[in-house]
């Protein structure tokens, strides 16, 4: 054999190593997805209404804050139709990982199976919209890993079919959202650091916040400032739960007392935030809650780049 010929031959082979290399490392990632799944805190809610079946026409204001869970997600070849999910122990049938991803399975019939694993850091029921997070990411990640193709108007509107705060997470960043809170209206990025996140360890539904909250006549009604001054900040949820939940009234007070320019109850709560400017009275508030072994986290906002900048295209 000829130089000439064996160094083609060994370049060939090399190339094909290469090549093989690269695309089972790139099957390999494809295999595996590794998704944080954000919190939102509302910086105003109104109730314009009753819709039917028992919802309120609102107006919210919603921000990405830096707290999130992690969800980890890999193909598998799937068995039977009852083992094609396997789930941890934070996700049971009820959760609405698993809904959304049982919706997906039996309308779109993808090849693989898919296993989840949760690791949970954002409070249930407390008004961080984390199951919704949990549901929202998880449509972005199988669209991805199934390879369904579908747009974002697309997921918009399976994500509605199950939770009101779901269409938002599709989203993320700074956003308005109406009607009953599925409809987004994507806007310029806040950018509010400093922010603590306190709860007392409780959980309200949404479903009471909203039942228990009085709707405001025409003259009561507030309009939403587009604007990040804390003095535009509002929930109309949390006068009635200040009420049926003195903690919750407790905590709002304090984070006034102890400097925060602003403290508000996030969504149907009880989780309450205060915005300081003075980090050394934040920190100093935060010890102050901690002492009273609730929860506490500091965050900042999140952009919508940032907020979208891990998910696959
Ligand atoms: C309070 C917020 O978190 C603010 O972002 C949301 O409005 C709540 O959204 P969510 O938890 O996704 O709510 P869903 O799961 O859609 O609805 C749960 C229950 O909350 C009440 N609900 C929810 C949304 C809405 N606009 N009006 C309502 O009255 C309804 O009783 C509903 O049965
Ligand atoms: N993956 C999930 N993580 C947390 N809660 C979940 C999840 N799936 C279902 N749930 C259920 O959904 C309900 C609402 O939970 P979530 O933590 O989203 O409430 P929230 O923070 O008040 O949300 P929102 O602000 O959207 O009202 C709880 O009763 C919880 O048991």
């Amino acid at each position: 054999m000829s130089k000439s010929i064996i160094v083609n031959l060994t370049t060939t082979i090399i190339i094909t190593i290469i090549i093989t290399i690269m695309v089972n490392s790139n099957l390999k990632n494809k295999r595996r997805l590794i998704y944080p799944s954000y919190a939102k805190i509302n910086l105003f809610l109104e109730i314009l209404g009753h819709l039917p079946d028992n919802f309120h026409q609102i107006e919210t204001l919603l921000c990405s804050v830096s707290l999130f869970d992690t969800i980890k997600y890999t193909l598998t070849k799937k068995k039977d139709l009852k083992k094609w999910i396997y789930l941890n122990d934070n996700i049971s049938e009820n959760n609405l990982i698993y809904k959304v991803a049982d919706y997906l399975y039996n309308q779109y019939k993808p090849d693989w199976g898919i296993e989840i694993q949760l690791i949970k850091r954002i409070p249930i029921a407390a008004g961080l919209g984390g199951g919704s997070s949990n549901a929202a990411t998880t449509l972005l990640a199988l669209n991805y890993l199934w390879e369904l193709g579908l747009s974002i108007d697309d997921l918009t509107s399976i994500a509605s079919i199950f939770g009101s705060d779901i269409p938002y997470f599709l989203y993320g960043g700074t956003a308005f959202a109406t009607n009953r809170g599925e409809v987004i209206q994507p806007l310029e990025d806040f950018n509010l650091d400093n922010i603590l996140l306190v709860n007392p360890n409780i959980m309200i539904s949404s479903s009471e916040a909203y039942q228990i909250a009085s709707i405001p006549t025409e003259n009561e009604r507030r309009h939403c400032r587009i604007s990040q001054d804390v003095k535009w900040f509002f929930n109309r949820l949390e006068a009635q739960v200040r009420i049926d939940y003195p903690l919750v009234n407790e905590i709002l007070n304090d984070l006034i007392k102890l400097g925060a320019s602003t403290a508000l109850m996030s969504g149907s709560g009880p989780t309450c935030f205060g915005v300081f400017e003075d980090k050394f009275k934040m920190h100093k508030c935060e010890a102050y809650f901690k002492e009273k072994g609730y929860w506490t986290k500091l965050v900042r906002t999140i952009t919508r780049e940032e907020y979208q900048n891990v998910f696959q295209a």
